[in-house]
């Protein structure tokens, strides 16, 4: 009898990764708490829930890094990639899901996985000596007892802080004589129509107004040590954008391109709000970009400002949560083990990386690694020039430490970072167009990308030709 490798926390990291090892023939004990212990932001038992948005962002393989991950995965027999794909909903350019039909897939397949054992049970210290390898995948909301015994091994290293979540909104309570179904540039996109998303139009007085009542709004507060935890960027709440300026939320969440209003098409809107379905049956949509710390009420009050959501009756409204990440550039070796204790992997949103897709990502290379090892065989870390292999490249000690930030005591430097092509090695020769012309502005860039993700697909190629994986890939 071999032992089974213990995975703690069945999100989408830990679900990913405990599929990746069952499917290599290893027995796998599954540790997750909830229904017996919740979280502040989940709402089920169901396996990889979706705390937020439904959205896995660009399925782009070519010109998007996110999309590009999403071809990998599926590459690298991804089960959460699988789930996905088999309860899309039409969202545009990106992937989106049916959140409820999305968990039952993936707890369905660990359930009936003859090599898993799923255990609801919270995990409150260090997992014992005697587990052996295991992976922790207990994501931005680490219970407590478990966050303090990691902070304990690690040093001071795991830090907390704050996004917010956006609100959702009935379909049915939306005055389609304001608002209107359309894509940006109408671009449909994977499972999309073209007209996926809700627009909510604003004149230049609605839209100041709006500002105005969104900085004067009632917030919730910090307490003393939260306030000086940052937000990370591409999650800030719509008050903080909009404190920045009276422009940047129209350059931002409320930018007005790409879109015509039918109700009154020879007008262009000043900004527009934009919402996205939110579950397969398009009851639901999410105000895109609209994470918020505004109070409750202050939310119903200055949303319903906005044309169109007047009588919007909210399914949920914003609010604040906590992310709990490693400072894992120091901590973590390039197989994502702690190097102070190497029976120990983390995966997820725990590493530092951001996003459900990524969060997946890790938790699939962790499975990979936790398989191999115990197997006694190698896998050699991915190529740097893959999305995934930049990404835990990043995360294993690609950051490179703020030497100032230090000496000012200001908190350190490394972030959750979301996948993008700027974590990959740049090309060695600038691509130029079929007649080797040089290209410049957006056909440049468009071309840049396509190289980038071309050698990326090449790569990875030759990487799984390599005996490491095909040794552990029993698919
Ligand atoms: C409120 C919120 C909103 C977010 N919104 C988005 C978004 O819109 N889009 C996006 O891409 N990303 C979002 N994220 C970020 C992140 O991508 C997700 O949190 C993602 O789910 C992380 O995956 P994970 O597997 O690391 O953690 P999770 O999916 O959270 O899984 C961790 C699991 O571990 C369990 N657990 C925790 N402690 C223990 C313990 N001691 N013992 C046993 N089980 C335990 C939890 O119950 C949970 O099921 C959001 C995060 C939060 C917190």
């Amino acid at each position: 009898m071999t032992n089974p490798i213990h995975i703690v926390g069945g999100g989408l990291a830990g679900s990913e990764a405990a599929w990746q090892i069952a499917q290599g023939g290893r027995k796998v004990v599954l540790h997750e708490m909830r229904p017996v212990r919740g979280t502040d932001a989940h709402q089920s038992d169901g396996l990889a829930e979706l705390v937020c948005s439904n959205s896995f962002r660009s399925d782009d393989a070519n010109g998007n890094a996110v999309g590009l991950l999403h071809q990998e995965m599926r590459t690298l027999g991804s089960l959460i990639m699988r789930a996905a794909d088999a309860h899309q909903v039409p969202a545009g350019g990106a992937l989106a899901v049916d959140r409820e039909g999305f968990s039952r897939a993936v707890t369905t397949a660990l359930e009936e996985h003859p090599n898993i054992t799923i255990l609801r049970e919270e995990v409150a210290g260090l997992p014992p000596e005697e587990w052996g390898s295991t992976i922790l995948a207990t994501g931005p909301l680490t219970s407590p007892a478990l966050a303090e015994a990691v902070g304990a091994l690690t040093g001071k290293e795991s830090l907390a802080f704050f996004d917010a979540i956006a609100p959702i909104v009935h379909r049915e309570s939306i005055d389609m004589g304001k608002a209107w179904f359309q894509s940006r540039y109408d671009k449909a996109g994977p499972g999309g129509t073209g007209a996926d998303y809700l627009n909510c139009p604003m004149d230049r007085e609605q839209y100041e107004a709006f500002v105005a009542a969104l900085i004067a709004g009632e917030k919730t507060s910090f307490k003393e040590w939260e306030a000086s935890t940052p937000y990370f960027d591409g999650c800030l709440p719509i008050e903080v954008m909009a404190e920045r300026g009276p422009e940047t939320l129209r350059h931002g969440p409320m930018k007005p391109v790409g879109l015509t209003n039918p109700h009154n098409p020879t007008v262009k809107a000043y900004a527009i709000v934009q919402l996205r379905q939110d579950n397969a049956l398009g009851t639901l949509f999410n105000m895109v970009g609209f994470q918020t710390k505004l109070r409750h009420a202050e939310q119903v009050r200055v949303f319903r400002t906005i044309p169109g959501l007047e009588k919007a009756e909210f399914a949920r409204l914003g609010g604040l949560h906590r992310n709990t990440y490693l400072d894992s550039p120091r901590l973590l070796d390039a197989t994502l083990r702690l190097k102070a204790r190497p029976s120990l992997r983390f995966a997820g949103q725990i590493t530092g990386c951001e996003g459900y897709v990524e969060s997946a990502a890790v938790g699939l290379m962790a499975g990979r690694y936790a398989l191999a090892e115990a197997e006694g065989r190698s896998l050699g870390p991915l190529p740097p020039t893959t999305a995934l292999g930049a990404l835990i490249g990043h995360i294993t000690g690609g950051h490179v430490e703020v030497a100032e930030e230090a000496e000012r005591n200001a908190p350190r430097s490394f972030q959750p970072m979301n996948v993008n092509f700027g974590l990959f090695p740049p090309l060695e020769r600038m691509p130029r167009n079929e007649t080797g012309k040089r290209l410049r502005g957006p056909e440049k860039a468009a071309l840049k990308k396509r190289a980038l993700t071309d050698r990326a697909r090449a790569d990875l190629a030759a990487w799984m030709a390599g005996e490491g994986w095909a040794q552990t890939a029993a698919e």
